[in-house]
């Protein structure tokens, strides 16, 4: 059912402060019944901000930017475009109402018209010399001079890609939706993007949701992250506190390599085969507790004699990382300087510099 806009202005609790540009209130999406792609989904995006919807394949990207597009209806809950309630069980405003801008993997340029006619496409409704004048900022906007009359074919996957978003930014989007926006492009080119567009968004400051499975485009490109598994927010927040401070084993582990060690609490301090640690959380002595150990919070000394031993080294350029078999059998990861380099089979001490361990309560599911 299509309820009319005003409507839903109407109902004051339905209205958003100005800053929040996009707003989700426990949105639930499902595909068969009984089976929801996403659950309970809440969060908003401010006015500028580029926020990352970040997790492995399956969780439900995707669903959460077609909901925001208007492809997907929604099952419970509400969805805000600029204040405007434009999704709930009862009502999905149409796309074309919703002024949202999209540019998904596959960029979806029209391949029989050049470059300046495919940014100008949306653009009907203008006069000739304004649409002139806005394909001209766009290709300025996006490095694209020059480039205007050349058909897709013949430009590179990086220079579709600019097309792609000169075509979306020319509409004066209220959000701007891209999924997994460089997964066409090899990885320098996607580096070089990613810098571009960061700096693009910048500029128009256009508020983004940007969905993305690799949590270094996330890292680089978002204001804050949120991390979905299995359909559920799990966390959202500053790229650097979903580093430090992550909500859940399963957000440590998915952005970036982490070992869990079992504790427990003693004096009010955890102990481990790793050593003591300080408790973080409130419960007390004889409670089993996990920490989460990063990398390079673990240093090697070769030691005689030390009963850890190294059993493995990736060498990835700026760091070799190394994994380390304990006496019980556990398994931990160091991360050392690219030319410290040792045998397997090295005994080894180790040095823990607790700088961003983690503790959780045990037991948890598994990560
Ligand atoms: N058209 C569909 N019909 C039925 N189920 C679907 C459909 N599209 C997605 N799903 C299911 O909904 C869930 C969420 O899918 P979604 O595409 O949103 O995930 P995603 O995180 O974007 O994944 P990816 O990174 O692989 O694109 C998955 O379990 C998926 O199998």
């Amino acid at each position: 059912m299509h309820t009319e806009p005003h409507q839903a202005l109407n109902q004051p609790d339905l209205y958003q402060p100005a800053s929040n540009v996009l707003e989700l209130r426990t949105v639930a999406c499902a595909y068969e019944t009984g089976r929801p792609a996403i659950r309970n989904i809440s969060f908003a995006a401010r006015e500028g901000e580029i926020l990352c919807l970040l997790g492995p394949s399956g969780c439900g990207k995707t669903t959460i930017l077609r909901a925001i597009a208007g492809f997907e209806p929604v099952r419970s809950g509400e969805l805000f475009l600029s204040g405007r309630l434009v999704s709930n069980a009862n009502l999905t405003v149409p796309t074309e109402e919703r002024r949202v801008g999209m540019v998904f993997q596959e960029y979806a340029l029209f391949p029989h018209l050049r470059v300046a006619d495919n940014i100008a496409f949306g653009l009907q409704h203008l006069s000739r010399g304004d649409r002139k004048c806005q394909i001209q900022e766009m290709l300025t906007l996006t490095g694209l001079e020059g480039f205007d009359r050349r058909y897709p074919h013949e430009l590179s996957g990086g220079q579709q890609q600019r097309v792609a978003l000169a075509r979306a930014l020319v509409q004066n989007p209220v959000v701007l939706l891209l999924d997994e926006p460089f997964s066409n492009l090899d990885p320098d080119m996607a580096g070089r993007m990613r810098q571009d567009l960061h700096a693009l968004l910048r500029r128009t400051k256009t508020t983004t949701i940007l969905v993305t499975h690799d949590h270094e485009e996330a890292f680089a490109m978002a204001d804050r992250i949120a991390v979905l598994n299995q359909g559920v927010l799990e966390q959202m927040d500053t790229p650097e506190l979903i580093y430090h401070m992550p909500a859940s084993p399963f957000v440590a582990d998915f952005v970036g390599q982490a070992d869990f060690i079992q504790g427990d609490i003693r004096d009010g301090m955890i102990h481990t085969e790793l050593g003591e640690f300080p408790n973080t959380l409130p419960v007390v002595d004889g409670a089993a507790v996990t920490v989460m150990i990063r990398p390079d919070d673990i240093h090697l000394l070769p030691a005689k004699g030390a009963s850890a031993r190294i059993i493995g080294r990736q060498f990835r350029g700026s760091e070799n990382l190394y994994t380390v078999r304990l006496p019980s059998g556990q398994i931990v990861h160091s991360s050392e300087g690219s030319t410290s380099v040792y045998q397997e089979g090295t005994a080894v001490e180790l040095q823990v510099l607790a700088t961003h361990t983690v503790v959780f309560p045990a037991p948890f599911p598994a990560a």
